[in-house]
């Protein structure tokens, strides 16, 4: 067995078993989920509007259906699956289950909420191209009553309307393509240095000497310090031996954050007033923010100061990101503190998970990690520390992020609220209907995906420039406007950390092992 295959195949026996029961394990403790998949909403079932029913011959010959004749399992079997099979754990398999069961556009009902699920590539896509200048996210309303308790402003996660707008068209020139964050290269790469002498120290202190147990904790940390690296423009020392308190504080309060996501699922779905009966999961929503928002404000405030004293002393103020929104005043210092905290708070768990499921199935597939060291050795050999330019010339590398996101999206599909009336694979859905785009469902459908359940990351490598590939069927960081702003950043951070495990530790297996 590789060197691979011993650091990771220990840790997922233990960390999380039988790779379907257990997925439930990341794709809960990820941010976005409450944020982004759609599970609960308030939708109408009205009967069709007139305007739709009167228009032309042609329309009236195909009436689109109302929503009452949408099939999806009642509120009683829905209450049941949710609160007594611990169905928020199993929102994958769940859509899974229903899309065989009622097709790939059902609607489930939650009492008087409804949500309108989509497991269609096609709709899928119909919805997203759709879409108007500013969408919207499903799930926010926790969030939002945090922000209104505290005086604190919104982040482009949970901002809506102009407020979301404005913050987008700022931040999205900064870190939306490839060329704007291969500027974070550097940065990364020194995070990547540390990532690797993490592993070996790790490694000698095992009593193997090759293995390492809970190797998620390792990319979580790697992941922090990676966003925080490039967010903060500054070094948390998560991957040192000795972890400083204060950045100790912030994995806790993230921890907690993660953690309670699954009871604020539940506590969305307990009406509010019962909230004294049930106090403790909105407590550690509160708590957790509160100490998100808390480690974010120190380390904004750090560098205003010094940007502050630099222009005082007339020194040219350069920096990266943090320094830019500082300096260029185009958000406030609230929205700014906002930003940088749902920012670190969405990427680490995806990025980690990632991480730890691409190194799962690499050491599962020793063929496919085979030709994927061929590659590295190819095109960089063992020693040359890879750029962000250097990863356009290796296709399997991509691949393996995006099949490995394919299998195991982080977030198991997308929340939308319809901002106008639409026909939908034959059903009118009116305004203010909550979405869930189920693209688990699309990602695992042999029709999208030939052989879905196999891992070939050769399936994303173009052999013609003719070649398309599937956009919509796999869509792990959404697409559009609303899509997820930082995919290059975390692009930049799996793929750079990749290509450094390959190299390092690959050959390790063929000089010392074999
Ligand atoms: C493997 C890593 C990641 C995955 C799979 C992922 C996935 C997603 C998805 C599915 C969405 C929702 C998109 C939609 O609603 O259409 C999203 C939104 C978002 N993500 Fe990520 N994400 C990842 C990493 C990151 C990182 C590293 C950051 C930080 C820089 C980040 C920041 C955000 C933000 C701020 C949004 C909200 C965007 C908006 O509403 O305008 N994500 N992400």
């Amino acid at each position: 067995m590789s060197v691979m295959n011993k650091l990771t195949t220990t840790c997922w026996r233990n960390f999380y078993g039988d790779r379907r029961n257990k997925q439930m394990l990341f794709v809960l403790r990820c941010l976005h989920k409450s944020a982004t998949s759609g599970t609960f909403g308030i939708a109408r079932e009205e009967p069709l509007s007139e305007r739709l029913i009167t228009s032309t011959d042609a329309t009236k010959k195909r009436l689109p259906k109302t929503l009452a004749e949408m099939p999806g399992p009642g509120t009683i079997s829905n209450l049941f699956e949710f609160f007594w099979r611990d169905g928020f754990s199993r929102i994958h398999e769940i859509q899974i289950e229903h899309s065989k069961m009622y097709g790939k556009i059902f609607k489930s009902r939650f009492g008087p909420q409804l949500v309108v699920s989509v497991a269609d590539r096609d709709l899928v896509a119909e919805v997203l191209r759709a879409e108007g200048v500013a969408p919207q996210r499903a799930n926010m309303e926790s969030w939002h009553e945090y922000r209104d308790m505290r005086r604190r402003s919104t982040g482009l996660i949970s901002a809506e309307g102009e407020d979301w707008l404005r913050m987008r068209s700022v931040l999205r020139q900064l870190i939306m393509r490839p060329r704007d964050v291969a500027v974070f290269s550097d940065d990364v790469s020194e995070v990547v240095d540390d990532l690797i002498k993490r592993i070996v120290y790790l490694r000698s202190q095992s009593s193997d000497g090759t293995t390492i147990c809970n190797i998620n904790d390792l990319f979580f940390k790697y992941a922090m310090e990676g966003i925080a690296a490039i967010l903060y423009e500054c070094r948390l020392g998560c991957l040192s031996e000795k972890i400083p308190q204060e950045t100790e504080d912030y994995i806790d309060a993230l921890h907690l954050m993660f953690s309670s996501f699954k009871t604020t699922m539940y506590a969305g779905a307990i009406p509010k007033w019962l909230r004294p009966v049930f106090p403790k999961p909105w407590e550690e929503f509160c708590d957790s923010w509160d100490g998100l928002f808390r480690f974010s404000c120190v380390h904004v405030d750090k560098r205003l100061k010094q940007i502050e004293s630099q222009l005082q002393r007339g020194e040219k103020v350069t920096g990266g990101l943090l320094t830019y929104m500082l300096v260029a005043k185009e958000m406030s210092v609230e929205e700014i503190y906002a930003n940088v905290t749902e920012m670190l708070l969405a990427g680490v768990d995806t990025t980690s998970f990632t991480l730890s499921w691409a190194s799962y199935l690499l050491a599962r597939h020793p063929d496919v990690q085979q030709q994927i060291h061929a590659e590295v050795m190819r095109v960089l050999g063992s020693e040359k520390v890879a750029t962000a330019e250097d990863v356009q010339h290796l296709p399997f590398i991509r691949g393996l992020v995006k099949e490995t996101l394919r299998l195991f999206p982080v977030l198991p599909g997308n929340g939308r609220i319809t901002q106008d009336d639409m026909v939908l694979g034959g059903y009118f859905i009116p305004k203010g209907t909550q979405l869930a785009l189920c693209h688990y469902s699309t990602s695992l459908d042999d029709e999208n995906f030939p052989s879905s359940l196999e891992f070939r990351p050769d399936r994303w490598i173009r052999k013609h420039s003719s070649d398309r590939l599937d956009n919509f069927g796999s869509i792990p960081f959404g697409y559009g406007i609303r899509s997820c702003i930082g995919k290059r950043i975390a692009e930049l951070e799996m793929h750079l950390a990749l290509i450094r495990i390959i190299q390092k530790f690959h050959c390790l297996r063929v000089s010392s092992n074999d």
